[in-house]
């Protein structure tokens, strides 16, 4: 499928395709949407940055009469800020036939979306503890939903709201279409599917050679904790990113990276669950105009957030999860775009890298630690830069030619333009920042079994073709379609596979039970199961 005219779209959504910039359907685009608008149950597993939210969206809003006046699809994201994305993609797509959406979340003022609500939106795109929160107010009802898509289902579950997704989709007709979308698909997610889907087809776009996107460069530096910080300056100076999302562990790390960045003078805010909700959209805001160009977050920020011009990703603490690492970096290289990640391992977490190595079927490369010679070779270069635009704005300068003429008079001109320099370099590197030490992660024996689906499997062919009882192992080259079974590890045996049948792969021992809250050394030691009902939301694990 080469353009999206050929699935049959009718022409004011094929507009607002257009409108969006879309010339062409992604690899998953191009298998999702056929099978989504035929009404059957599916898993769309692709990388980072290649569309998944169009491979549903495009399907949902072909499907819904505009004079719809109910509730007829229900979304699921983990996180607010993605409730939001989504919401705002979702509303691009069905706009031009005059479909309306609601985005439903927790921190917002629920008498907004109760008026939201009264304009009888089609599609709601939600966090599962604020929809809870409306449908025992009974602002919202499911009795008419046809659609239901989960949108990073994974992180939800590890979330903590199985629960809730339970109680959600009790109480959507059993007779519905289920979408389910990420770009890695561990164990817990083979299990959620099984119970919620109806003979899904599996529609998989992850190579078997890499699970990360191909547009990322991969780098690690070796070093120790209390070098961190310095290092993570010297980087950011060696060299300046467009855009950096720098991932912190816990809501204490992100808080105090931040601010110590502010204090060194770079353009950065934090983001993360502590947060009332206007400081969160405050700081999506400013990150996404540009007036920061550094965002600190939490895994809060890991999954799905799609933000143009982010060019660096730094993992200032390893993660815990290979997920986490290949959501992480996934934040940049999107939409075909080139982006760099760069993580920093401490001596002892070099293991633990190795893992992710494995999992992810990449080899991440080391690099030394920036000098500090190069780290001020990068800022001067950036200055140079910016006065050689400004050289080239006759008109900005000229106000300034008679005091530069004085000037010159008097001194040298070498000396007069390298202190400019430094005064533009707005050098601060002596300000005294504290940063409370992290332990390092601990790697962890991981358990394995063959029934899980996670990252074993049987994939044979690459982007290629596969089939249950079908084309096994055919495909090669392209993109190609791969359904059933098997998560993303292609043939992979011994140490990590699964040993034969589906699936395989490992499974993580703090996952069991599928509903299990991330409670180990990963950070994510708060117990929201103790804390109340009612407004539940991430707030409740420590991102
Ligand atoms: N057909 C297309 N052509 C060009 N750009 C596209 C197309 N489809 C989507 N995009 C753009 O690609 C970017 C990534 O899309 P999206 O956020 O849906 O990715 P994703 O696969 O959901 O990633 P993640 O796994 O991180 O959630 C967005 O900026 C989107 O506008
Ligand atoms: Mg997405």
């Amino acid at each position: 499928m080469s353009t999206f005219s050929e699935f049959g779209l009718e022409s004011d959504v094929l507009q607002a395709i257009t409108d969006l910039g879309y010339e062409e359907p992604t690899p998953i685009q191009a298998h999702a949407i056929p099978v989504a608008l035929s009404g059957r149950d599916m898993i769309g597993q692709a990388q980072t940055g290649t569309g998944k939210t169009a491979a549903f969206g495009i399907p949902l809003v072909s499907k819904i009469a505009a004079s719809e006046d109910r509730i007829v699809t229900l979304i699921m994201t983990p996180t607010r800020e993605l409730a939001i994305q989504v919401a705002e993609e979702i509303e691009k797509l069905g706009r031009t036939k005059g479909i309306r959406s609601l985005p439903i979340y927790g921190g917002q003022d629920i008498g907004r979306q109760i008026r939201g609500l009264k304009r009888r939106p089609q599609i709601i795109i939600g966090t599962p503890g604020r929809l809870l929160d409306h449908i025992n107010r009974k602002t919202i009802r499911l009795d008419d939903v046809q659609t239901v898509v989960l949108d990073e289902a994974d992180e939800m579950l590890d979330m903590g709201f199985m629960e809730d997704i339970t109680s959600i989709l009790s109480l959507v007709p059993e007779e519905r279409q289920t979408l389910l979308f990420s770009a890695t698909m561990p164990a817990n997610i083979q299990k959620l599917a099984q119970q919620f889907l109806k003979n899904p087809e599996h529609i998989s776009m992850i190579p078997k050679t890499q699970t990360t996107n191909k547009n990322i460069q991969q780098f690690y530096i070796e070093v120790q904790e209390r070098m961190k910080f310095d290092g993570l300056c010297r980087l950011l100076d060696m060299e300046p990113p467009e855009l950096a999302i720098i991932f912190g562990r816990t809501k204490r790390r992100v808080a105090e990276l931040s601010e110590a960045l502010m204090k060194r003078g770079y353009a950065a805010d934090g983001l993360h669950g502590d947060l009332s909700q206007n400081q969160r959209d405050a700081v999506m805001r400013k990150f996404r105009d540009g007036s920061i160009d550094v965002l600190v977050a939490t895994d809060v920020a890991a999954r799905g957030l799609d933000i143009s011009g982010v060019t660096h990703v730094i993992n200032f603490d390893l993660p815990q999860d290979p997920e986490s690492y290949v959501h992480r970096i996934g934040r940049t290289g999107r939409a075909g775009k080139e982006g760099t990640s760069w993580t920093f391992v401490t001596p002892r977490e070099t293991d633990h890298l190795h893992f992710i190595e494995k999992i992810t079927r990449h080899r991440i490369s080391k690099k030394p630690l920036p000098t500090l010679s190069e780290a001020m070779e990068g800022k001067q270069r950036v200055i140079a830069e910016r006065i050689i635009e400004a050289v080239g704005n006759e008109e900005d300068t000229n106000a300034y030619k008679w005091v530069a003429a004085q000037l010159l008079e008097q001194y040298d001109s070498v000396q007069l333009l390298a202190a400019a320099m430094k005064l533009l370099t707005g050098d601060k590197k002596d300000v005294a920042v504290e940063l409370t030490p992290e332990d390092p992660i601990r790697s962890k024996k991981r358990k394995f079994d063959g029934r899980s689906g996670g990252y074993g499997g049987q994939g044979r062919g690459g982007y290629g073709q596969r089939r249950e009882g079908g084309y096994g192992g055919q495909g090669r080259g392209g993109y190609g379609q791969r359904r059933e079974g098997g998560g993303y590890n292609g043939e992979r045996r011994g140490n990590y596979g699964g040993g034969g049948g589906q699936g395989g792969g490992y499974r993580k021992p703090y996952r069991e039970g599928g509903q299990g809250r991330r409670e180990d050394g990963g950070g994510y030691r708060n117990d929201r199961r103790e804390e109340s009902r009612g407004s539940r939301s991430e707030d409740y694990v420590n991102i």
